[in-house]
């Protein structure tokens, strides 16, 4: 059975004239986590923020009280250089530390020890950021299959597996996009073999697409403009949730 759902607002969609009283008010009603959007308009063709940005939201929201605690900052990186940007994201404040698979092996990267290193290796990227306490999410885009988690998420040592994972339902990049469904499929084979893994989707998801995700298995859902564009926000993340755990069969 899927893990319970958390509900984690995409604050790229936020106010970011007025950002740290938006993320206030979203946790407000009812968010489990932020999702925290970092792009570096090389990965992705966009820009966002950076470190001091989110060391000020930081400031709005409560501390994580638990492993997967309300207030659990979930930080997207899609970033060219994630293994770069580890200890500055500790250090303001992130709990979950999401990079991307595909920029973890074509990153040309300073290692943590301040060596090149031309190929990261996603595992060892996975334990770094476990040494670092925070917790570890893998992200997928469109383009890539799940079968390059298969070593990662049945690796022997728990450090160097990850505690979620990411499947993007939408080129990563801008908010607003439309759901791809067919993203689905790789939700659904993970929730097969992984009963227990948190699978995030994040894209296009809102009360239209909400059933499909939950079908298929996803328990971490991301939704932008649907939480920040609705007229009553917490009837969205209410609506989230619900269907969530109504298909994992926990209500
Ligand atoms: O990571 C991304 C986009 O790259 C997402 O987090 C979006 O920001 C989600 O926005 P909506 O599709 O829910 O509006």
């Amino acid at each position: 059975m899927a893990p319970k759902a958390i509900i984690a607002p995409s604050i790229l969609s936020a106010d970011f004239a007025d950002l740290g009283a938006d993320c206030r008010r979203t946790m407000e009603q009812g968010a489990d986590w932020l999702h925290v959007d970092i792009m570096d308009g090389h990965f992705v063709p966009n820009l966002t923020f950076g470190p001091p940005v989110v060391a000020k939201i930081r400031k709005h929201v409560d501390k994580p009280s638990a492993k997967y605690g309300r207030g659990t900052f979930d930080c997207h990186m899609m970033i060219a250089e994630p293994k770069k940007w580890v200890k500055e994201f500790k250090n303001v404040g992130c709990d979950l530390y999401c990079f991307h698979y595909e920029a973890a092996f074509s990153s040309a990267a300073e290692s943590p020890e301040g060596k090149s290193d031309a190929k990261t290796n996603p595992k060892e990227l996975i334990r770094y950021i476990h040494d670092q306490g925070m917790l570890a999410g893998i992200a997928l885009k469109p383009a890539t299959g799940v079968e390059v988690l298969t070593e990662i998420l049945e690796s022997s040592d728990e450090k160097d597996r990850p505690d979620m994972v990411l499947i993007m339902t939408v080129e990563p990049g801008f908010g607003g996009q439309k759901f791809m469904a067919s993203e689905l499929p790789k939700v659904q084979e993970l929730r097969k073999k992984y009963p227990e893994l948190n699978i995030e989707v994040d894209g296009g998801l809102g009360p239209g697409t909400i059933d499909q995700a939950a079908d298929a298995g996803a328990n971490v859902i991301v939704a932008g403009s649907a939480v920040f564009g609705a007229k009553d926000p917490s009837e969205v993340i209410a609506l989230l949730r619900k269907t969530v755990d109504q298909k994992a069969g926990k209500l």
